[in-house]
């Protein structure tokens, strides 16, 4: 079998492998979890820990209020179980003598390049430091609109942040099968995925409980993003024995996603996985194929419609007429300009508007094909 030597690795683990599918964190389970991470610490593989489980552990605390399910009622569960789960690992990882940081994120700290840039400092300062650092989504105080709204997304930014070389995301399932197996007992795992395109998405559904968020059309789009950015990603069950250690030294588990060949450079990274889409560009077919096949900027004349309300430098959906996305990229033009000159010649731009910022309306430079 070939070894393959992971460097720095981020876990996420689901709420369904935190509560064994109960109302309520698993700590046997939680400990034997904790063991394989402290070991692999100890053999020199850095580990960042992203968690779920905030919401079930305040349900726990609580005593199972039956308060229904609001936003506010959501914050307050994560804002006592937070702490909760925090004290619950800091204790774990302390039997192996390993200290714990924690990260409570937003996607507003993804969003804003510094931010982006600092909490990836803190991460890097952490591992250091032979700390476990361990990440959740802020839920107290973050609402729906600055939200990444799953953690296996933000695991994905989590192990960009981090400079990881492989992402496990663990769940209640043995990884991705080819339909939903909690609808389809025939369903089969599907061992290694090479391309990620809208036949393997339509495979995957939503969560399959009430508590989980995002099912595995979440884990597909974290694991798209995480392998552009030159990690590996593996999704598989969190029950399976020695499953972190097995999928650390290259031992088949689940599904894998190789890493692409030649991942996105750091900024393109943040691109993909930084900021929201504050707006979007309808592009004619011709545009669509002079961005996706020929690398090509986006140019004024090729843009049919402008949607939403941007500045430039924002970042942007590119879609194609039926509205799939494309391609993200950063405006060279606010909404107000570029509705003005889509459609026209790039040389009518300074016509049009009294300025010019150059032909482009998304330079290739600042955009991400999809
Ligand atoms: N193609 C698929 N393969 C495997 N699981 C799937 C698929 N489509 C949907 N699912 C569902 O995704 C669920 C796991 O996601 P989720 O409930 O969000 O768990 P977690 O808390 O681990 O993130 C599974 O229990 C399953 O019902
Ligand atoms: N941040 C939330 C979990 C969000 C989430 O994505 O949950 P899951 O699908 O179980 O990984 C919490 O701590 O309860």
């Amino acid at each position: 079998m070939k070894q393959i030597a992971y460097r720095r690795v981020v876990v996420k683990l689901g709420t369904s492998v935190l509560t064994s599918g109960s109302n309520q964190l698993d700590k046997a389970h939680m400990v034997e979890l904790a063991r394989q991470m402290a070991m692999l610490m100890k053999s020199g593989v850095e580990v960042v820990l992203c968690t779920s489980g905030a919401i079930a552990a305040g349900r726990e605390h609580l005593r199972f209020p039956g308060l229904p399910d609001t936003m506010a009622n959501k914050q307050v569960l994560a804002a006592v179980g937070q702490s909760q789960l925090i004290l619950a690992w800091a204790q774990l990882f302390s039997i192996y003598g390993l200290h714990v940081g924690q990260l409570l994120l937003t996607r507003a700290d993804l969003h804003d390049r510094e931010r982006y840039l600092n909490a990836r400092d803190t991460l890097s300062a952490l591992l250091a430091q032979n700390i476990i650092p361990i990440i959740n989504e802020n839920d107290a105080v973050a609402t729906n609109e600055i939200k990444v709204g799953d953690n296996d997304n933000l695991s994905a930014r989590a192990a960009l942040l981090s400079d990881a070389d492989l992402l496990i995301l663990l769940t209640d399932q043995k990884g991705l099968f080819d339909a939903d197996p909690r609808q389809n007992p025939n369903a089969k795992l599907i061992t290694e995925v090479v391309n990620i395109d809208d036949s393997l998405r339509r495979l995957a559904g939503g969560s399959g409980t009430a508590l989980g968020t995002g099912g595995m059309a979440t884990k597909l789009e974290a694991a798209d993003v995480a392998r552009r950015a030159g990690v590996d990603v593996i999704i598989a069950s969190g029950h399976h024995q020695s499953v972190i250690t097995k999928a650390t030294s290259g031992q088949p588990v689940g599904t894998l996603f190789k890493a692409t060949k030649n991942p996105l450079e750091s900024r393109k990274q943040w691109i993909l996985a930084g900021p929201a889409a504050r707006g979007k560009l309808v592009l004619d077919d011709g545009a669509v194929t002079a961005v996706t096949q020929k690398g090509r900027s986006l140019l004024s004349k090729g843009v049919v419609k402008v949607v939403g309300d941007f500045e430039r430098g924002e970042t942007l959906q590119l879609v194609d007429k039926s509205g799939r996305v494309v391609a993200r990229g950063m405006a060279r033009y606010n909404a107000a300009a570029a509705k003005q000159i889509a459609g026209h010649h790039s040389d009518d731009i300074e016509k049009l508007i009294g300025y010019d910022y150059g032909d482009a309306v998304v330079h290739r430079n600042d955009m991400v094909v999809l």
